[in-house]
């Protein structure tokens, strides 16, 4: 089995970025929870837990254009902009007030981070949810002093799939991009990655758009957070 120090050709693991929804956090109850209120809030049908499993990974605006769409059962492209507006402002007040009522950390998390941060391993989370969110929740996990840099999907005026947001977080870490990792769920994890020229695990239990994220070709594909870490998953 290849462990993620495997991937740097011999070089030393400094840091590894984690995607947030899908790869730390199974946050797509909350997200639905929110996204229903909302479209019923404006007289639109509720779209269900199991239609947003597959929109989320691009972003809050991108999870209620899809919302928004399928209520009104037209193209995402025809929707009225001010329409997706009007959506995303109730949905952050409606997400803002439940982001982690139901929200849990992926089993072997934890661990493996306490694991990695004990070895000296520098860790950031670099997601396509909004800092505002992610912040809190990182907090409400007491993930913060194991993961000291967020970059958020509007601390740049790109997200992933570009590499900016991969890049900013080594910055601020302080570490070479050519000695970094990153984790994700998602075919946007994998994008941004190659382009910032960063090899790339994927667990395959997050939220891809419904695809398996085997299509997008990871270096490493595992079935549980823990395998990230093969040493303490036998320990454990
Ligand atoms: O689309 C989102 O809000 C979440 O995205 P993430 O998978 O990058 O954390
Ligand atoms: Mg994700």
């Amino acid at each position: 089995m290849k462990l993620l120090q495997d991937l740097l050709s011999g070089r030393e693991l400094e840091a590894i970025l984690f995607d947030l929804d899908g790869t730390l956090i199974d946050s797509v109850p909350d997200l639905a929870a929110a996204l229903d209120a909302s479209l019923e809030q404006l007289n639109y049908v509720p779209a269900g837990v199991n239609r947003v499993r597959g929109w989320v990974g691009n972003g809050a605006r991108k999870l209620v254009q899809r919302g928004l769409a399928f209520a009104l059962e037209v193209p995402e492209k025809s929707l009225d902009p001010s329409l997706i507006d009007q959506l995303l402002a109730v949905f952050f007040e409606h997400y803002g007030e439940q982001t982690c009522e139901q929200t849990v950390l992926y089993p072997g998390v934890r661990e493996a981070l306490t694991h990695w941060h004990t070895q000296g391993i520098k860790m950031a989370c670099v997601t396509n949810k909004p800092a505002r969110f992610s912040e809190p929740i990182l907090a409400h996990f007491g993930l913060q002093e194991l993961m000291p840099v967020l970059v958020g999907g509007d601390t740049l005026a790109v997200r992933k799939p570009d590499p900016a947001p991969l890049l900013l977080a080594c910055e601020q870490l302080g570490v070479a991009v050519a000695n970094t990792v990153m984790v994700g769920d998602s075919v946007n994890d994998v994008a941004a990655a190659r382009a910032a020229n960063m090899p790339v695990a994927c667990v395959s239990y997050g939220y891809n758009h419904g695809a398996s994220v085997a299509d997008a070709k990871p270096d490493i594909l595992v079935d549980r957070f823990i395998d990230l870490s093969p040493g303490l998953a036998s320990s454990l």
